[in-house]
């Protein structure tokens, strides 16, 4: 039977952050993507221009739709507001076996806050604790961990503190907010692994997170372990900012057929790590 996931996020109506980043990702990956909305978001590549939280008590309905029907093999959180809406969704996760990605989505690459300020530490007690695997990036880290992360080996004590203390069962602290290569810090039980690339020179990287932590979800709903899925993550994330649609008045979205369409850059096209 085909693997399914499900996000519970905000939307981006030009489709490269949120809701819509997550689906195209799962449906690439060829997994069967379910969705419930947090927040509807009215924003482009230029920014956040406004945001409407849905009642709390209409998420639940969206929840309780899908779990009544077809449960997912694995779900994964972006932008959750609020910490009404951030206990309610630990309420519906806290009995799942489904392993449960957090991409702890605070601020956009924008600037626009995304996440209540009062709400940052409800995301550490109640959501951290459930997930598989946590995937912050370095501003989101530093709120989490409250140390600033100023290089690599900021960044490893990050990841295991939030393991360790903060109960994820897996951390990677991402580097696209560092300078220098793009590395990504993975914790979990058996240690530390890096998964690099090169520091890829565009503005075009409106939803790397949202897309790389679904891509995650995905390989997580197939049976395949943490460090598999990240490293198909971040291969997908990679060609997905090197084969740039070049959409976009401001920091254009990524490509979602990059990796499956042209593979790697410098590899031929096709090379896919299923092969
Ligand atoms: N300019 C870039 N070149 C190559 N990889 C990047 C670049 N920017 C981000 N990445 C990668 O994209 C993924 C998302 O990272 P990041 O941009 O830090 O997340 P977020 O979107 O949550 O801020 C990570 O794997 C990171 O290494
Ligand atoms: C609904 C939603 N979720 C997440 C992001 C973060 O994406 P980015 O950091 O690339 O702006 C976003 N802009 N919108």
């Amino acid at each position: 039977m085909i693997a399914s996931a499900l996000t519970i996020a905000g939307t981006d109506p030009t489709g490269g952050a949120g809701i819509q980043a997550d689906l195209k990702s799962f449906q690439e990956r060829e997994v069967y993507g379910m969705s419930v909305v947090t927040s509807v978001v009215a924003q482009n590549t230029m920014g956040v221009k406004d945001v409407q939280h849905l009642p709390v008590d209409f998420i639940e309905k969206q929840l309780d739709a899908v779990f009544q029907d077809i449960m997912p093999d694995a779900v994964k959180t972006g932008m959750i507001a609020t910490s009404e809406m951030m206990e309610l969704i630990a309420g519906k996760l806290v009995n799942q076996q489904s392993p449960y990605v957090i991409d702890p989505v605070m601020v956009a690459k924008s600037g626009h806050e995304l996440m209540e300020e009062k709400s940052k530490q409800t995301v550490r007690d109640k959501l951290i604790p459930l997930a598989a695997i946590a995937t912050p990036n370095i501003p989101e880290a530093e709120i989490l961990v409250e140390f600033p992360i100023k290089n690599l080996s900021d960044a490893k004590r990050a990841a295991r503190l939030i393991v360790e203390e903060l109960g994820a069962g897996a951390a990677i602290v991402k580097g696209g907010h560092l300078p220098g290569e793009a590395v990504d810090v993975l914790y979990d039980k058996q240690g530390y692994q890096l998964f690099q690339s090169p520091r890829l020179e565009t503005k075009h990287t409106h939803g790397t997170g949202c897309t790389f932590s679904a891509v995650i979800t995905s390989e997580l709903a197939k049976g395949r372990t943490i460090p598999e899925a990240v490293a198909i993550g971040k291969e997908f994330i990679t060609a997905a900012i090197h084969h740039t649609l070049g959409i976009g008045k401001g920091n254009g979205p990524t490509n979602h057929w990059g990796y499956r369409m042209n593979g790697l850059p410098g590899k031929k096209k096709g090379v896919d790590s299923n092969e």
